[in-house]
């Protein structure tokens, strides 16, 4: 009887939260193995809002894609040091933030969730049909044509938020710091007006809608200075994150009459909670099967591109690096380095030391990462005697001060020479070997627990 047919490696991807179903099924089952419940031998991270820990990221993970926008759960400087790249999925889920960001202008306006949260009293004590009219005197608003909003970061999210506010007949005032020249040039610039700064924002907007990422820059961005200016009733809606808003001068505002009402996805401290102009959302922004299925899919195509070609799109740490096709008869190896001068020539010639011809090779850079893909001569025997002779190629290179991490892409996909890894972590090397193979290694965390 003949052997059953060993089965390929595959290329194994760790999901944290429920990652919907729809998009990891772009990953091709042929090539990748979905594991969604322990982090060994993990080549890729798929998640949604997980903290991600050192400890969760094994040795030989080469991808963190974050389903979503905001990538604050995940160590970035630290990946960056690790020669890691970290992608998001700009835009997948703009169009359930903005409805949700919507539904805050109207939470925000009328009683609606006073009113209904009264007449659900009303009908479990039989008053309802007695009462309604009498008390929805108590519920009142206002309406929202004619107010300005204030929007704070006009990328994916801001720039929806503030055409449908227009459609509502809104004013509209935008405040972006580090607005890019694509994001300016799709935002309706005659219909808006871009103030310099969050003061000149605030002075001027009965709503205030938060749409920054959330960094050392952004965190408390809405202070007691920024809150001294605002209009006393002014509302703000906060669908970006908690940290946007120092909660305590929050507080301090609404105890010493500020009349709005602070609209907000997130869990707040004491100071906000309970209080009655206080609504809190269950983090619900990018929670539509919609907005899940589109994050879910890029995510993966872009993890599945990053590992089968090296190609990189969408990632907040690396450079995007567009590549040729790899030919069947050329090993890709790609070098993620510190970027630095000096480093192309001492990484080019360890090939040149080993007589290896190199067919082609593409640099990019972002800050201090520097990307290496160097396209080399295959040897017509590519047997287990040269992989042996790869792998040592692999460790001088991976050794390199200032290299972050290498890996070899060769073969066809799914086969068991299709991806080698290694890492260069405080000046030990660690995970030579192809996919699959080799013993399991540990996690970041625990080298950094050792170190
Ligand atoms: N509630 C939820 O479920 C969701 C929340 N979010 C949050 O919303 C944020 C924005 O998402 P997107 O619009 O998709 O991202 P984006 O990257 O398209 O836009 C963010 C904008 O904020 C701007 N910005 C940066 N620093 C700023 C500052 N100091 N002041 C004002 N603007 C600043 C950037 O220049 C950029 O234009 C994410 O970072 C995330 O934290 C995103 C999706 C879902
Ligand atoms: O995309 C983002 O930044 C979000 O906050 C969405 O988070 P989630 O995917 O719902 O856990």
């Amino acid at each position: 009887m003949a052997a059953a047919a060993k089965a390929a490696p595959k290329l194994v991807v760790r999901t944290f939260n429920k990652i919907n179903a729809a998009g990891l099924s772009r990953f091709d089952p042929s090539m990748f193995q979905i594991k969604e419940d322990n982090n060994d031998g993990a080549h890729a991270i798929l998640l949604r809002s997980h903290k991600l820990q050192a400890g969760d990221v094994p040795l030989m993970c080469r991808s963190i894609a974050r389903c979503g926008a905001g990538t604050n759960n995940c160590n970035v400087p630290l990946m960056t040091d690790l020669g890691v790249p970290v992608f998001n999925t700009p835009g997948a889920n703009a169009n359930a933030v903005k409805e949700l960001a919507l539904c805050g202008l109207f939470l925000a306006s009328r009683g609606v969730m006073e009113g209904a949260t009264r007449m659900e009293e009303l009908h479990q004590s039989g008053e309802a049909h007695a009462q309604i009219e009498k008390v929805k005197a108590q519920f009142g608003g206002r309406e929202l044509a004619g107010k300005t909003l204030g929007v704070v970061g006009l990328g994916a999210i801001g720039a929806a938020v503030l055409k449908a506010a227009l459609d509502l007949r809104m004013e509209v005032v935008g405040f972006d710091p580090a607005l890019s020249v694509d994001a300016a040039l799709k935002l309706p610039g005659h219909r808006i007006r871009i103030v310099d700064s969050l003061e000149d924002l605030a002075k001027a907007s009965d709503y205030i809608s938060l749409h920054a990422p959330s960094n050392e820059h952004t965190n408390g961005m809405i202070s007691t200075q920024i809150l001294s200016q605002m209009r006393t009733d002014a509302c703000i809606l906060n669908f970006a994150r908690g940290e946007l808003v120092d909660e305590a001068a929050l507080a301090h505002h609404f105890d010493n009459g500020g009349s709005g009402r602070y609209v907000c996805d997130f869990a707040v401290g004491p100071e906000l909670s309970p209080r009655s102009n206080v609504i809190v959302l269950p983090h619900l922004g990018a929670s539509t099967d919609e907005a899940e299925e589109n994050a879910a899919a890029m995510a993966a195509d872009t993890t599945a591109l990053y590992l089968q070609t090296g190609t990189i799109r969408d990632s907040v740490n690396f450079p995007t690096t567009t590549l040729p096709a790899r030919l069947d008869t050329v090993q890709r190896v790609c070098v993620v380095n510190e970027n630095r001068p000096g480093m192309l020539g001492e990484i080019l010639s360890v090939f040149g030391n080993a007589g290896i011809n190199i067919v082609q090779q593409i640099n990019t850079s972002k800050g201090d990462v520097g990307y290496n893909v160097i396209d080399i001569e295959r040897l017509s025997t590519f047997d287990d005697v040269h992989f042996k002779s790869w792998d040592a190629l692999q460790f001088l290179l991976t050794s390199l001060d200032g290299v972050k991490s290498t890996r070899y892409i060769y073969g066809t996909p799914a086969s068991a020479k299709h991806a080698g890894y290694a890492v260069n972590f405080k000046g030990q090397v660690y995970g030579i070997g192809s996919v699959g193979g080799g013993p399991t290694l540990p996690s970041f965390g625990e080298l950094l627990d050792e170190a």
